[in-house]
């Protein structure tokens, strides 16, 4: 059992309930541990609290300083990181390689864009100067979710920190490995006392953070469902700030294409990378009517059946891994038997690899004869196919969803890539590439049910900070002429 807790600076066994995490592709238990309740959550929160105006105080380049010893400490760990990372949620080693580096590279991308979004600046006026300056919110909670269990907690916690902030991180109770090789690393940094905080647990633990009274802020990854509870619980807070990242219904279109060989790539990558576990993931696939498309669907149905789905440190490397869990395999080939029942016809049905695991074959379905499809986000390697004729027609059903993550459009046609960019609703549009692996260096976020517009990656330090706006002189002194009315002996 791990002391799986990490409150003022001490690591220290929960006093909540007992909960493991699997290895999703062989079921072994890998870790065990205690959830944090709600004293513990109340003793980190007070930690994070203590901890805040020193860490505050400190420098802008004294904090760069520290994130970039804790930048070290990934580099030197960077391979034990993707091993456990790729060991708790399936996903291939090769995958948690790239997992880890962005880790790494977030460092340099969060202090240029803390820098360049929420820096100092000032510009002459009559008699003084207009200064712009940044504080940060003060003690912020971060939630992260499981399929990105380093990457996307982190992409909080480093421009969270370098803006001034303190931390509790609650991670996903799917990957407290993760979470607790993390935090050591930041300990291992040299981070202050109190700065960083630990609560592992499930859903109580989440709800006792959420619901402190001691949040100034609340960051978080993970389900629109989740989401949109903490945005209830928040509501009548003003003064707290609250940053969604939740999922997504992304479609992709495929147009006027001429390599069909790059489209099924492209999709291939969209839909399936992560074993479809990535917010950004395709869902709804687009296909024209006509010979193009029927040629397109026939190569990537061919593709996808080809894919190779294994364990994690398989070789030669697989390009899905196990998902989660059994139980999400489970409930992708439940959704997939709720599509069939209402109408859709299956081109490459999911099936269970490996009872026990979450080891499932990639599906595609085709759901153009469904009458009112489920706007639901199936968070796993399921691509519905949905065939049309007419590109407004498409392009309205690809609006008709209450998320607005990632769309994509695929098209030789740059007026036509025109015309969609200006009707699509979406946080991510892209041409020609992929809807997954996004960039650290740009803003990343939704709109609708998918976020609540406070964009992360590179525009995290937006919310991490609030502007303070100044009028400056270094002395009192009188005005040229007074304002009618006025007086002074
Ligand atoms: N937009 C993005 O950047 C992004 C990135 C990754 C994942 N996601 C989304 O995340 C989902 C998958 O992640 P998940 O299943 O871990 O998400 P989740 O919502 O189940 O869990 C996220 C976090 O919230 C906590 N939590 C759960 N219920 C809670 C409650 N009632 N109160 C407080 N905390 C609670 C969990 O313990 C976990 O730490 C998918 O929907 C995916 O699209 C979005
Ligand atoms: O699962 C959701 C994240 C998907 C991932 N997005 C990013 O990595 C955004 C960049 C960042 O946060 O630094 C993707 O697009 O694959």
């Amino acid at each position: 059992m791990s002391a799986s807790l990490f409150i003022n600076g001490q690591w220290l066994e929960g006093r909540g309930h007992m909960f493991q995490s699997h290895n999703p592709a062989t079921g072994e238990v890998i870790w065990s541990g205690a959830s944090a309740d709600a004293e513990q959550v109340d003793a980190a929160v007070a930690a994070a609290r203590t901890a805040a105006p020193h860490w505050s105080n400190l420098s802008f380049e004294q904090r760069c300083e520290q994130v970039r010893r804790y930048a070290e400490q990934l580099t030197t760990h960077k391979e034990e990181l993707a091993r456990t990372i790729a060991e708790e949620t399936g996903k291939p080693f090769w995958e948690t390689q790239t997992e880890a580096a962005a880790m790494i590279g977030k460092i340099d991308i969060s202090i240029k864009a803390a820098a360049e979004r929420t820096g100092e600046r000032s510009s002459d006026m009559a008699g003084a100067k207009a200064v712009l300056r940044h504080k940060p919110h003060g003690v912020v909670a971060v939630f992260g979710p499981y399929n990105f269990p380093g990457h996307l907690p982190n992409g909080h916690i480093v421009p969270a920190l370098i803006a001034g902030n303190t931390v509790i991180l609650k991670p996903s109770e799917m990957t407290p490995k993760v979470a607790e090789l993390m935090v050591q690393l930041w300990e291992k940094s040299g981070l202050p006392t109190g700065v960083i905080n630990l609560v592992q647990g499930e859903k109580e633990t989440g709800i006792a953070l959420a619901a402190h009274d001691g949040l100034d802020g609340l960051f978080f990854t993970g389900s629109s469902r989740t989401g949109h509870l903490l945005h209830e619980q928040f509501a009548g807070h003003p003064g707290k700030i609250l940053a969604l990242e939740m999922g997504g219904n992304n479609p992709l279109i495929i147009d006027q294409i001429s390599d069909i060989k790059a489209a099924v790539h492209e999709t291939i990558q969209s839909a399936y990378i992560t074993s479809g576990q990535r917010c950004t993931c395709a869902r709804r696939l687009f296909v024209p009517n006509n010979d193009t498309g029927d040629q397109f669907l026939n190569e990537l149905k061919e593709a996808v059946a080809l894919i190779k789905v294994g364990g994690q440190f398989d070789e030669p490397a697989p390009f899905m891994g196990s998902l989660i869990s059994e139980a999400a395999a489970d409930g992708m080939i439940a959704a997939q038997q709720r599509l069939l029942d209402i109408g859709a016809k299956s081109l490459l049905t999911i099936e269970k690899i490996k009872p026990g695991t979450g080891l499932i074959t990639p599906g595609l379905i085709d759901v153009s004869a469904v009458e009112v499809l489920p706007d639901e986000e199936y968070f796993g390697p399921l691509l519905q196919v949905i065939r049309y004729t007419d590109l407004d027609d498409a392009i309205r059903q690809a609006n008709a969803t209450q998320y607005g993550l990632s769309a994509g459009f695929f098209s030789d046609n740059a007026e036509r890539f025109d015309y969609f960019y200006r009707r699509i609703r979406a946080g991510i549009v892209n041409w020609n590439k992929q809807l997954t692996g996004a960039s650290s260096a740009a803003p990343f976020g939704g709109i609708g049910a998918s976020g609540n517009h406070r964009a992360s990656a590179y525009y995290a330090a937006d919310y991490c900070a609030y502007p303070v706006a100044g009028i400056e002189a270094e002395k009192l002194s009188l005005p040229e002429s007074l304002s009618p009315g006025l007086t002074l002996n």
